[in-house]
């Protein structure tokens, strides 16, 4: 048995959607389809989730809303044309675009999952009725009666785990589900979606939750490459990839899979397949727990930027008992998540998030920082990239370290940070983000060329 999760990429129009249909009728072993809102149909088009987030500002400021609910009607419009499908059904997604213009703003802390959770939605309703009219046995299903119950944590909700149990009542369905991505209920019955690109994350706990065999997860290109395409051309395709590994590019930066998606899978120790919509029969990126192909020691580059650094210098720092204690507390006063803290004898760093801070905010922290723990160097560095280079190979293997830094250096790429987990998965470089993808292509060169 399968759970197929289609991206925004896969569902942007007719000729994207035939391509779907033909996927599910091709394997009767896919019993359980994931669906996001449609995605762009050209390069400079606006996803859906967009549309509705632009929806949810003009809401908040008491501005029209007719146009985008026309726009987004017209992409569902053009989705579904040249299929025979129910009129009922155009309607019915007509009518609850035209219900968010009456949606409550006040006493409403769902109001923006509200608004979002429509895109997919309305377009599992839309596909399960086109692969209806097709010929195949298949219903929507709403996330509620499925029993996707999560916590309330408005656009940051997380699958509870007693959700699983209910879900896997559902593994016999006769009919193919169709399921909406991207959110769920909370225990109190309000809609929650999950962060963005959480599609993802419900293709996996559905395959968790049905234990199938394998979890397809269908976009727009031939598996996952070595380093960003935009970036090196043609990068080298990734035919097989740890969980470990997946983890730490998608952290990275690799885009094409949400970072906490690959959880529920990684738990039910599920097997997940990157594949194409557009070349089904390509293998595609395999995530698994082991990989058989041991010969490649780094499996990819990836590369995220918007990251801050605190550099704390005392000497004698290593005999202060509750030294690292004192300062993340300051953190934790502060509200503020940090990333890495790579530590020397005498120094730490700090690393966080750029855009947690605000100029206040970050006068007030230094302030505070200098007066609990006086130290001797105290300083801020901005506009940090992290770079990484991933693989667990990389254990095994002397000398990944010394040829990433020569490579930094032979391009001039001064390093701020260099962070090595314990795992040895990954090695880290913070780096002025200036010279981001001067060093995402020298790393590449080096262990790739
Ligand atoms: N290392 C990488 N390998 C392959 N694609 C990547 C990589 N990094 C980023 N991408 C981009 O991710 C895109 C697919 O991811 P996503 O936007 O999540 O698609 P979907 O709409 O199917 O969910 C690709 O079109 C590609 O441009
Ligand atoms: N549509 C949502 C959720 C999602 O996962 O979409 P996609 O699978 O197209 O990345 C978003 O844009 O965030």
């Amino acid at each position: 048995m399968k759970a197929a999760k289609f991206g925004g990429s896969s569902l942007a129009n007719a000729t994207q959607l035939k391509k779907v249909v033909e996927i599910v009728k091709a394997d009767d072993t896919r019993r359980f389809i994931v669906v996001s809102a449609p995605g762009k149909r050209f390069a400079t088009d606006k996803k859906v989730t967009d549309l509705l987030v632009e929806l949810y500002q003009k809401r908040n400021k008491n501005e029209s809303t007719d146009s985008l609910i026309n726009e987004i009607f017209e992409h569902y419009k053009e989705i579904g044309q040249d299929f025979q499908i129910e009129e009922s059904i155009l309607q019915q997604i007509y009518q609850s675009l035209l219900d968010l213009k009456e949606l409550a703003i006040e006493d409403n802390p769902h109001f923006f999952d509200k608004i979002l959770s429509s895109g997919e939605n309305n377009n599992a309703k839309l596909i399960a009725g086109v692969l209806q009219a097709e010929g195949v046995n298949a219903r929507y299903i709403d996330p509620q009666e499925l029993g996707i119950i999560v916590s309330d944590e408005p656009l940051n909700a997380r699958i509870l785990s007693s959700s699983y149990k209910s879900i896997h009542h559902w593994h016999n369905s006769p009919e193919i589900l169709i399921i909406p991505g991207f959110f769920g209920y909370t225990e109190k019955g309000e809609v929650c979606t999950f962060s963005r690109g959480g599609s993802d994350i419900t293709g996996a706990i559905i395959a968790a939750a049905m234990n199938v065999d394998l979890y397809e997860n269908f976009t727009d290109v031939n598996g996952i490459s070595a380093a960003h395409p935009g970036v090196i051309h043609h990068p080298e395709p990734i035919r097989e990839i740890t969980y470990r590994e997946m983890r730490e590019l998608s952290y990275g930066g690799f885009s094409i899979f949400h970072d906490e998606a690959l959880m529920p899978s990684y738990r039910a120790k599920i097997p997940v397949v990157i594949k194409n919509t557009n070349d089904p029969s390509h293998p595609g990126t395999l995530i698994t727990t082991e990989r058989k192909n041991k010969d490649q020691p780094i499996v990819g580059i990836a590369s995220d930027s918007g990251f801050s650094m605190i550099y704390l210098n005392k000497y004698l720092m290593n005999r202060e008992v509750g030294f690292t204690l004192r300062v993340l507390e300051i953190f934790k006063d502060f509200g503020l998540n940090y990333e890495h803290m790579p530590s020397g004898i005498d120094d730490i760093s700090i690393i966080l998030r750029a855009n947690q801070l605000t100029p206040e905010i970050e006068e007030e922290l230094l302030r505070k920082i200098a007066y609990v723990i006086d130290p001797d160097e105290l300083r801020i560095t901005h506009n940090l990239s992290m770079v990484m280079i991933v693989g667990e190979g990389m254990k095994q293997r002397v000398g990944s370290m010394a040829e990433s830094t020569a490579a930094l250096a032979r391009k001039k790429i001064n390093i701020e940070m260099i962070n090595q987990g314990a795992s040895e998965v990954s090695i880290m470089f913070g780096i002025h983000e200036d010279r981001e993808q001067d060093a995402i292509r020298t790393l590449y060169y080096t262990f790739f060329e």
